[in-house]
């Protein structure tokens, strides 16, 4: 179990992530999302004890994660740069790392070397980008962390490699009881992996509750009017990310149909349709009423 207890870590005067709060699980997935510069590496080498918190503190099954490396035993986070010794083979790599991770597991070695059809004896800077990410992923796991996380996994890996990792990810949280977390800048990816949500908006919890939870707060409707009706009418009503479409308009609320229905009733509504929402939806919540300077650019 991971649980962060008014964390806040700055960079000199700057404040890069700000009182948070929050507990995960055993065996479960966490998506870490925000937009870029919000502070999610920030976290993640706080969470791993490589920052020591400005303020507040992470523990790691109740112990203190800064300073102490028989917990840090047992945390691996994978970060986008990861180093890898000059010149050498995943299979030296893994020898290295054996060293340092008391759970380290040859068989997992073996195999998900094999799954990603990596070849251990090859030099890893002969590796292509998303090979570098796939042998980073396979000492991460063969390590058998208690806490495992993974810094933009899925970037550089071609669709059937991040399915593989997907379900990998999966299995491991649930057979070893492992917190797993993921940041990404990949939604669709996290909508179907992750159990639990984190979304850091300047540099505080934005939303930190489960998918269900996330699902259950919102939906997305279509809606069709008379002809009458106009953008400016319905954005009166508060419905965030109402946008025109062809034959009506669509948009995400709170509450339920029949809620729904008598809120929009009296403007001469004739077809609604409702659909669960994505995390990208949900997300880009966050910028509803932010426009972007997007004139006069070349
Ligand atoms: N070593 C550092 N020194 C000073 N400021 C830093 C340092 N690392 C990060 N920051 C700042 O802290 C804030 C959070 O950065 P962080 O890398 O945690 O964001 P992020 O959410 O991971 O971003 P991205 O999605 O772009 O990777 C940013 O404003 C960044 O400029």
């Amino acid at each position: 179990m991971v649980t962060l207890e008014h964390l806040t870590k700055k960079y000199a005067d700057f404040t890069a992530v700000k009182n948070l709060d929050g507990t995960i699980e055993d065996g479960c997935i966490y998506g870490l999302v925000g937009f870029n510069g919000a502070g999610k590496t920030t976290l993640l080498k706080t969470i791993a004890g490589v920052y020591r918190a400005d303020a507040g503190r992470v523990l790691v099954n109740g112990e203190n994660i800064y300073e102490n490396e028989r917990l840090k035993s047992g945390v691996f986070l994978l970060s986008d740069d990861m180093y890898f010794l000059p010149q050498s083979t995943l299979k030296e790599m893994a020898k290295f790392y054996r060293g340092y991770y008391p759970a380290w597991s040859e068989k997992t070695f073996e195999k998900i070397t094999a799954l990603f059809e990596l070849d251990p004896a090859a030099r890893i800077n002969g590796y292509s980008k998303g090979m570098h990410r796939q042998a980073g992923m396979v000492l991460a796991l063969a390590a058998h962390p208690h806490t495992l996380l993974l810094d933009e996994a899925f970037d550089g890996l071609d669709l059937a490699k991040r399915r593989l990792l997907a379900r990998i990810l999966k299995e491991y949280a649930r057979e070893k009881g492992a917190v797993v977390i993921v940041a990404s800048h990949n939604l669709r990816e996290l909508e179907n992996l992750v159990d639990h949500l984190g979304i850091i908006k300047d540099h505080v919890f934005y939303f930190n509750d489960s998918i269900e939870a996330m699902k259950r707060s919102r939906s997305k409707y279509r809606a069709q009017f008379g002809p009458d009706v106009t953008l400016e009418a319905l954005g009166a009503l508060h419905l965030s990310l109402l946008a025109k479409e062809d034959d009506g308009f669509s948009f995400l609320c709170e509450g339920n149909e029949a809620a729904v229905h008598k809120t929009l009733d009296p403007l001469g509504l004739t077809v609604l349709e409702r659909m669960p929402m994505t995390l990208e939806e949900f997300f880009m919540e966050q910028r509803e009423g932010q426009e972007d300077a997007f004139t006069d650019l070349f």
